[in-house]
C-alpha cells in the first residue's frame, strides 16, 4: 500500500447516535456490545472505531446486513454525518477539522453521491437534472450544459436529454443519477446502494457500465451494497461490517481464503469459491525445482528420493519454466548414461498465470497427472506450482449447508 497514493484515510472513527454519547463511548471502549450500550444509555452505535485507507482509483465496497453501519460510515466520509470521534482525511486534508465553508467546497469539488432512490427533480429534463450540481456550484449555463451533455454520453444516455425522469425506466433513471454525479467531475464517488432497487438484469448492466466508466475515468469509488455477488464483481477490496464494527477488509479472495471471524465465514459461505480462488493463492510458492544446466539425472533422482515425489518442475538458469520431469523419465536418462535430462522433460503440461481461477484450471488436469505450473507472462519464469491435490480439494470444498444435507442423506440411507 505504501507506493499507492491514499485518497481517503479513516482513523478510529466512531459514531454514536443519541444524547448520552460520553457514557456510550466509555462503554464501547470497555467492550460492551451495541445492544448493551443501547439498553443502558439509549444510544445507538452507528460505527465502532473504524480505521482504513482507500487508495486513489480503488473501488472500495462496504458490505453488511441492514443496520450494520454502512450508510453511517459512508456519510462520515463527506461529513453528512458528524463523527463522534476520529478523523476522516481526504486528499491529505482532515475534513473533520474543516470549517463549514471549506467542507462545502470539498463536497462540491471532490465528492459526489449517488443514492438508491435517484433523487431526480421531476419537473426538470434529464439534461437539467444532470446539470443541477454544476448550477449549485455557480457554473455558467453554457459550461454546465456542456458538462452535463458529456456526462450523459458517458453513461450512454445521449438522445434522452429533453425527457423528464418519469419517462425513463428505473435503470435509466439511475444512469441519470450517475451522470449527475459524474458531471461535477469529482475525484470520489460515494454510492449508497445505488443499484439495489434495480431488476437483476438491469442491475448487472449497471455494474458493467460502472466498471467501464471506472476503466476510463479512474475515480475513487466507495460503494455500499448488501449483495455479496455485487461486492465481488465490482470491488477491488471489500469491508464487511457488523454492529458498526469492521470485521474484515480485503480482496474477495483474501476474505474467502482467510475469513477473520465466524461471522465473516458465515457471510461468505454461499459464494462460489471456484470462481474466486486463483492460482496465485493456491500455488506452492517455493516448490523444489530442478535447475536444468546444473542438475543431471543422478542429482534429480536423489532429490526425488529425498522428497518422496515423482515429478519436479524444471527451470533454466534464468528461472524460466521448461516443463516437468517425471521419475520414470529420469531413470531412463540415467540408464542411457545421459549427462542432462533436457530431452526427457515433459513440456506439454498445464501452465497458467496467477490470476487463473480454480474453475479455469480444473479442465487443464482432466487428461493428465501433471501438476500445474504458474508462470509470469514474460519471460515465463516459474512462480509456483499448483498440485492436483490442492486444486481438487479446493474445488470440492462443500459449503456448510451441503455438509449438513449430506449428513442427513447418509443418516436416512
Ligand atoms: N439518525 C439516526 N439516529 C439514530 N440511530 C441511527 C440513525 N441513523 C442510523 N442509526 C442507527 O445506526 C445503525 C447503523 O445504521 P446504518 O443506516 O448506517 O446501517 P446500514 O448498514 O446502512 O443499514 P441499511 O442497509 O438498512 O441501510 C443502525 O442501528 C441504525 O438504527
Amino acid at each position: 500500500m505504501s507506493t499507492d497514493t491514499i485518497k481517503i484515510e479513516v482513523k478510529n472513527l466512531t459514531v454514536i447516535f443519541g444524547k448520552n454519547k460520553h457514557q456510550a463511548l466509555k462503554m464501547l471502549e470497555q467492550g460492551y456490545s451495541k445492544a448493551e450500550i443501547l439498553e443502558k444509555t439509549k444510544c445507538t452505535v452507528g460505527v465502532n472505531n473504524a480505521s482504513f485507507q482507500i487508495k486513489t482509483g480503488e473501488v472500495f465496497v462496504i458490505m453488511g446486513l441492514s443496520g450494520s453501519g454502512k450508510s453511517t460510515l459512508l456519510r462520515c466520509l463527506n461529513r453528512l454525518i458528524e463523527p463522534t470521534r476520529g478523523d476522516v482525511i481526504v486528499n491529505n486534508v482532515n475534513i473533520t477539522k474543516q470549517s463549514n465553508e471549506a467542507l462545502l467546497d470539498t463536497r462540491r469539488t471532490e465528492m459526489s453521491m449517488v443514492f438508491q432512490k435517484f433523487g431526480l427533480l421531476p419537473h426538470r429534463t434529464v439534461l437539467e437534472n444532470v446539470a443541477f450540481g454544476l448550477e449549485i456550484r455557480g457554473e455558467s449555463k453554457e459550461l454546465r450544459l456542456k458538462k452535463a451533455q458529456e456526462a450523459l454520453e458517458t453513461v450512454g444516455l445521449e438522445g434522452f436529454e429533453s425527457q423528464k425522469p418519469s419517462q425513463l425506466s428505473g435503470g435509466m433513471q439511475q444512469r441519470v443519477g450517475l451522470a449527475r454525479a459524474l458531471a461535477n467531475n469529482p475525484e470520489v464517488l460515494l454510492m449508497d446502494e445505488a443499484f439495489s432497487a434495480l431488476d437483476p438484469l438491469i442491475k448487472s448492466d449497471m455494474q458493467d457500465e460502472l466498471l467501464d466508466i471506472q476503466d476510463k475515468l479512474h475515480k475513487t469509488i466507495v460503494f455500499i451494497t448488501h449483495d455479496l455477488d455485487e461486492a465481488i464483481k465490482i470491488g477491488d477490496r471489500i469491508a464487511i461490517m457488523k454492529d458498526g464494527f469492521i470485521e474484515q477488509i480485503g480482496t474477495a479472495e483474501e476474505i474467502l481464503k482467510n475469513p477473520a471471524s465466524d461471522y465473516v465465514e458465515a457471510f461468505v459461505e454461499k459464494v462460489d469459491r471456484k470462481t474466486i480462488i486463483t492460482a496465485g493463492t493456491l500455488m506452492n510458492q517455493k516448490p523444489t525445482v530442478v535447475q536444468l544446466e546444473r542438475e543431471g539425472p543422478e542429482m534429480v533422482i536423489r532429490k526425488m528420493n529425498k522428497l518422496s515425489i515423482e515429478v519436479l518442475p524444471v527451470v533454466n538458469r534464468h528461472r524460466v519454466f521448461m516443463g516437468f520431469i517425471w521419475l520414470q523419465k529420469v531413470l531412463e536418462a540415467k540408464k542411457l548414461n545421459k549427462p542432462t535430462i533436457e530431452e526427457f522433460i515433459t513440456t506439454e503440461c498445464p501452465r497458467v498465470y496467477t490470476e487463473y481461477t480454480v474453475e479455469e484450471m480444473l479442465p487443464l488436469i482432466t487428461n493428465t497427472k501433471s501438476p500445474i505450473a504458474v508462470i509470469d507472462k514474460d519471460p515465463g519464469k516459474l512462480l509456483g506450482v499448483v498440485s492436483q491435490i490442492s486444486l481438487v480439494t479446493e474445488a470440492t470444498r462443500f459449503d456448510k449447508q451441503e455438509i449438513v444435507e449430506l449428513k442427513e442423506q447418509a443418516k436416512e440411507q
